[in-house]
């Protein structure tokens, strides 16, 4: 096997800082295959009591984006109770060893092996005559850092403009389109709802404008898109949360699609990308007055995304 340049993290959400970690790790080392070593479940979902932050990404979507990052592999790491008892010394001869690095780069706060004991320096004194490591420091972004945490603040204040700011790209929010209590269609506006998985980020409750994306390469009527055509992307009128007006439990993340009836989604894979806030949810009283409401959302959501 050819030798290759090695970048060990998380990246949930592959944020600009992320990004640039692994231009770093490419610029390093022009000419090696970039290999991604991530972890999956979240290492704090495994280390710590009240379990991980809400995750930004599935693993499908963060090893995608890996990928688009510019990560030739991504080779994800089972992180097991068992795997997180790893001394530093045996993290480094049974996972980087193998993939035989001439460099590993990591962000300056990589903690790894037992307890975390493991840091930057361990790594250097452990990689010494084997490879070289860089410790990158993390990336600015207007004045505050840019990490997960802020971009999960700023969903958990409803603020989708600033998570976008944040990630470079709109939060994403995916799924597989389920039936709800089909009174989507008699209101006047049909909703392709997604369940919120407990473990996942989602803004707070709210109407939202935004796009929704079908990902399965399959127009609405399941034929496949014509080759080169990308998937298509409709703007929408997003509402998160409980349909307080009509007394539901079940939090999702519900998307009604400007000017359409005619779409079929149960079933299909989707994205729905939050692009701005309109308003919080409201309970009204009657149905005549959330209509009202929505028909004023949605000339909102028209003036937002320019459509
Ligand atoms: C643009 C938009 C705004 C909405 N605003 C509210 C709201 O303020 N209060 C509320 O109870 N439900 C709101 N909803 C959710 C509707 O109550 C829900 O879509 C409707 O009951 C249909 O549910 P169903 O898809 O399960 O049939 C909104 C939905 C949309 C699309
Ligand atoms: N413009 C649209 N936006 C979203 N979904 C639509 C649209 N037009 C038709 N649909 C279809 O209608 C379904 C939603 O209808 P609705 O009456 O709200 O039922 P449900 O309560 O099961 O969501 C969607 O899942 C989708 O298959």
């Amino acid at each position: 096997m050819s030798q290759s340049v090695v970048v060990i993290g998380n990246f949930d959400g592959v944020h600009p800082g992320h990004r640039e970690v692994l231009k770093a790790a490419r610029q390093a080392e022009p000419g090696l295959p970039l290999i991604v070593v991530t972890f999956w479940p979240h290492p704090l979902a495994v280390l710590r009591a009240t379990g991980a932050p809400l995750l930004l990404t599935r693993l499908a979507e963060r090893v995608a984006l890996l990928k688009e990052a510019g990560a030739d592999e991504v080779r994800v790491i089972d992180f097991t109770p068992a795997f997180a008892a790893l001394t530093p010394e045996a993290f480094i001869t049974d996972v980087i060893a193998p993939l035989d690095p001439a460099r590993v780069v990591v962000g300056e706060n990589f903690r790894f092996g037992r307890g975390a004991s493991g840091n930057v320096e361990t790594l250097r004194q452990l990689g010494a005559g084997r490879f070289k490591v860089t410790g990158l420091g993390l990336v600015g972004h207007e004045d505050v850092d840019t990490c997960s945490t802020l971009i999960r603040t700023a969903l958990a204040d409803g603020d989708v403009a600033l998570a976008a700011e944040h990630l470079g790209r709109p939060f994403r929010f995916s799924g597989v389109v389920r039936t709800g209590d089909r009174r989507g269609r008699q209101l006047g506006f049909p909703t392709a709802n997604l369940p919120v998985p407990a473990e996942l980020a989602c803004p707070l409750d709210g109407v939202y404008a935004g796009w929704v994306t079908r990902l399965d390469g399959l127009d609405a009527h399941g034929a496949a898109l014509a080759p080169g055509a990308g998937p298509e992307r409709w703007p929408a009128a997003i509402s998160v949360g409980t349909n307080p007006t009509f007394d539901g439990i079940d939090r999702r993340v519900e998307s009604y699609v400007l000017d359409r009836t005619d779409l079929e989604l149960y079933g299909a894979p989707i994205a729905v990308d939050f692009v701005d806030r309109i308003r919080g949810q409201v309970r009204f009283d009657g149905i005549e007055a959330l209509i009202v409401q929505m028909d004023d959302d949605v000339l909102r959501c028209r003036e937002i995304l320019g459509s």
